[in-house]
């Protein structure tokens, strides 16, 4: 089966990124800068994305990585990078063929630096590229909510191997989204879970851990038979997407439950485990362009388990187009069955705006 190296080397250096980041999570110092954008970032966002380039780099060489972080403020801030580089040291699966699988560990904080700033490609229709979101949902991350470690592997525009890692979220496939799991997000023992997908493969999920991989089971989309009875998935952010316009789309399906907020990409993994059964993101402001790293991997797992995911227009989400999704406008994603009345009621709101 092809990919299945690719998958493999995903799940290991995601898996061991998030041994990185629940370490972070439980402090209160988080390292937090803030981006020429004001969006935060913090330590774990940087040395999640120093570990899985290293591993990336090791496995794959030739093969080009847009990863969300860049390091140049780290180089003029000694302390911080010495607080990511114990980070870095001390994340280690438990697992010695693991660990050699990801290869040889970064030798000095110069190193990391230049790991981090390995994610500056410019994406693209050509080649394989590894999309890399190494904390999305950073501000659920600060805020003690869900966050997830993100990976896809994008061969000629074409999402290829997806996968997410989302410490915060139950390990039951089969449990109904709690209507908090998007608050006060613990990573205690027996908590989270481990996404993946290949194309034309399926999607899966398993429990994380911290060593070798768990065994895995696929992951289905929950069937939807009276769409009233839908539970959809937002962003808590309403600076990230539209919760008025959301609420209007579900008023005019039918749907009575109130949305179920969470930060990052657990929610393209939630729906396609049938936790719950719609993502809906409706763009805020006109100019903002949506980055490939905050939808290649999850928009990859629901196809693979049995959804439909497009823009606000019905196109398919274009990962061709470079660091960005220059082309498209929000996400609409859905069970595939009920893909098409969903979108039509995000025309008629929006072309009723
Ligand atoms: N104006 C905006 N509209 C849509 N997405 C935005 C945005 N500003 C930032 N984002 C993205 O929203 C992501 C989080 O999505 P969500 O709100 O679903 O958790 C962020 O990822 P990071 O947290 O990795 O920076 C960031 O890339
Ligand atoms: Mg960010
Ligand atoms: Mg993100
Ligand atoms: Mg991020």
């Amino acid at each position: 089966m092809p990919y299945q190296k690719e998958l493999k080397v995903a799940e290991l250096a995601v898996q061991r990124a998030t041994l990185l980041t629940k370490q972070v999570f439980h402090e209160k110092a988080k390292g937090t800068l803030s981006k020429d954008d004001k969006s935060p970032v913090t330590i774990g966002d940087f040395g999640a994305q120093a570990l899985i380039i290293q591993a990336i780099r090791h496995n794959f060489p030739q093969d080009e990585i847009v990863g969300e972080e860049e390091a140049s403020t780290l180089r003029q801030n000694k302390d911080l990078t010495k607080q990511i580089w114990s980070l870095v040291e001390g994340a280690r699966l438990d697992d010695a063929e693991a660990e050699s699988e990801l290869g040889g560990p970064l030798e000095s904080t110069e190193q990391m630096l230049q790991a981090i700033d390995a994610g500056n490609s410019g994406g693209g229709a050509k080649g394989r590229i590894w999309a890399l979101d190494p904390i999305d949902g950073t501000k659920g991350f600060l805020r003690g909510g869900q966050y997830a470690v993100c990976l896809a592997l994008i061969e000629d525009g074409d999402v290829k191997v997806g996968v997410l890692g989302c410490p915060n979220l139950p390990v039951d496939d089969s449990a109904p989204l709690a209507a908090d799991v998007g608050e006060h997000g613990t990573d205690e023992e027996g908590k989270g879970v481990l996404f993946a997908a290949v194309q034309g493969q399926g999607a899966t999920s398993r429990p994380l851990s911290r060593g070798s991989l768990k065994p895995s089971q696929s992951i289905n989309m929950k069937p939807v038979k009276d769409i009233t009875d839908a539970t959809f998935c937002e962003s808590v952010e309403a600076g990230h997407s539209s919760h008025a316009d959301q609420a209007a789309i579900a008023k005019k399906l039918g749907i009575t439950r109130t949305s179920v907020r969470m930060d990052s990409q657990a929610k393209y993994g939630s729906i396609a485990r049938g936790a719950g059964d719609l993502y809906l993101r409706l763009p805020v402001s006109k100019t903002y362009q949506e980055k490939i790293w905050d939808h290649a991997a999850g928009d990859l797992i629901v196809r693979e388990a049995g959804g439909q995911v497009t823009d606000a227009e019905g196109k398919r989400l274009d990962f061709s187009k470079g660091r960005t999704l220059a082309e498209n406008k929000g996400v609409v994603a859905a069970p595939k069955a009920v893909h098409e009345q969903v979108l039509t009621a995000v025309m008629e709101v929006l072309g009723s705006k």
